[in-house]
């Protein structure tokens, strides 16, 4: 399988390329130059599968030129044997026709585990065969810089730089980030908020002799290995409830676009999803789009849930190449116009392919934190906050169909919001107990592009 640019001006590449190089070299995003389609009888068979088989059989046609069929089944099988719970993405039923996929029992609590548990793998097994060693830097609202240190920490042969905006991440987020003790893990806090954070990683990228000098490697979702574990759990949850005979809505809790992006594939595979709701926070700029086909960034406003506190939305450049034909010069173009007027407009053919699928809600502040209490006093779950924007946007959006919110978070990662909105502090479990007890290791910097690519050199030189 080939991977092409979003842009139209980079090189195709295989599998393992794809993975390791992240961001295009033209500043955008690889996806397959073809999607792979599964027959009915194919997403029937999943129904009730170990979770690794499934993830197996949805993920081998997309990584054949790069792994054996045995060689991806062991790297699955290590990526999950760590979760918490047997199904890995158990789902549970809220109400006649409510759905609540748990997608926060891998080890650092979020469904960044799902794919960065695997990635790390992955990965490993290339570096092992090629012998390089590489510098991740990733960005971060919260969930991706712990999700992805706890898969590379202790590498021998690999760095983790993590930027993520000082202040605006839950207190458990920043101790996942600042407590490990591996000398290849450095976190650092920047000024700014998290679009400052991938836009300068993204800067870094588009730098080639940067990029080449320090072997950069990306692992949040511009990396199309992390989009791609996301779509197994779709097939998992809609077979659950009767796929491919039945069709199934479903609503994500939405920033960056990756996770409500890999829903779209497995529509695309086949999987009979009807409609795919994104629900933002008050930071809605993924909404406003979707709705009015203007795609205006505005600044952000710090919330309940943090990890959602985006505005330059990265994955949707993905569902626009789709929505645009995969016209390469059409996104380049818009992708212009956000960099120089913060806005773009999509064109009426694109917005209506888009929202032939999409839909989207906001839930306001108050209404996240109402849901939180609601939800659990209504069906005994205590839900994190991004969850309860979910859940929130599901109630409005629900239909005939049976209705999956994926749970992004454990509540317990943001403990504040979940207290003040049901009295109860969810406890971490036991083997994080002393989280607030560990020394914390973090650099402040400012949001500049040279300090940060001089702090990298000199630390990945000793
Ligand atoms: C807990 C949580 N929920 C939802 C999201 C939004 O997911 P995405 O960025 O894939 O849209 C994030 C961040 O990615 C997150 O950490
Ligand atoms: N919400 C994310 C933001 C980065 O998203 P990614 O999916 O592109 O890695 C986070 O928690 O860091």
């Amino acid at each position: 399988m080939r991977y092409v640019s979003t842009r139209g001006a980079a090189p195709a590449l295989g599998f393992e390329d794809t993975m390791m190089t992240g961001l295009a070299r033209d500043g955008g995003l690889y996806v397959p130059e073809d999607v792979p389609t599964m027959s009915a009888a194919d997403i029937a068979a999943l129904a009730g599968l170990p979770y690794e088989e499934a993830a197996f059989r949805v993920i081998r046609p997309f990584v054949a030129d790069a792994f054996t069929e045995s060689e991806l089944q062991d790297l699955i099988a290590r990526a999950y044997a760590g979760f918490g719970h047997p199904a890995r993405a158990p789902l549970k039923q809220l109400g006649p026709n409510q759905f609540l996929l748990e997608l926060f029992h891998g080890p650092t609590l979020a469904f960044k585990d799902f794919a960065m548990q695997l990635i790390g793998q992955l990965m490993q097994a290339a570096l092992q065969r090629s012998g390089e060693r590489i510098t991740i830097v990733g960005a971060t609202s919260g969930d991706t810089g712990s999700a992805a240190i706890e898969a590379f920490r202790g590498l021998p042969n690999v760095d983790v730089f993590i930027l993520y905006p000082h202040g605006r991440v839950s207190e458990v987020q920043r101790r996942q980030m600042t407590t490990p003790v591996e000398d290849n893990v450095h976190a650092l806090a920047l000024h700014g908020h998290f679009d400052d954070c991938q836009a300068r990683l993204k800067d870094m990228f588009n730098d080639h002799e940067f990029r080449d000098g320090v072997r950069l490697a990306g692992v949040n979702s511009i990396n199309w290995a992390r989009v791609l574990a996301q779509v197994v759990y779709y097939f998992t949850a809609a077979t659950t409830l009767g796929a491919p005979h039945r069709t199934i809505d479903v609503t994500v809790p939405t920033g960056n676009f990756g996770d409500i992006f890999a829903g779209c594939i497995a529509r695309r595979m086949g999987l009979p999803l009807g409609r795919l709701y994104a629900a933002t926070n008050q930071n809605d700029v993924v909404n406003r789009a979707l709705k009015s086909g203007l795609y205006q960034a505005t600044d952000v406003t710090p919330s309940y849930s943090p990890s959602m506190d985006i505005q330059v939305s990265s994955n949707f450049e993905r569902a626009l190449f789709d929505a645009y034909g995969r016209d390469g010069n059409a996104v380049r173009q818009l992708m212009d116009d956000m960099r120089d007027h913060g806005q773009f407009k999509i064109s009426q053919g694109a917005h209506e392919a888009l929202t032939e699928v999409l839909g989207s809600g906001m839930t306001l502040e108050s209404a996240t934190l109402q849901r939180i209490q609601t939800t659990l006093a209504e069906t005994g779950e205590l839900v994190c906050p991004h969850t309860a924007v979910g859940l929130d946007v599901a109630e409005r959006k629900a239909g005939d169909a049976p209705m999956i919110t994926l749970a992004t978070a454990h509540p317990a990662k943001f403990p504040d919001a979940v207290e003040e909105a049901t009295g109860i502090r969810p406890p971490l479990p036991s083997r994080m107990s002393d989280l607030y007890d560990r020394p914390e290791r973090v650099t402040e910097v400012e949001n500049d592009l040279g300090a940060l690519q001089q702090l990298i050199r000199d630390r990945i030189s000793k």
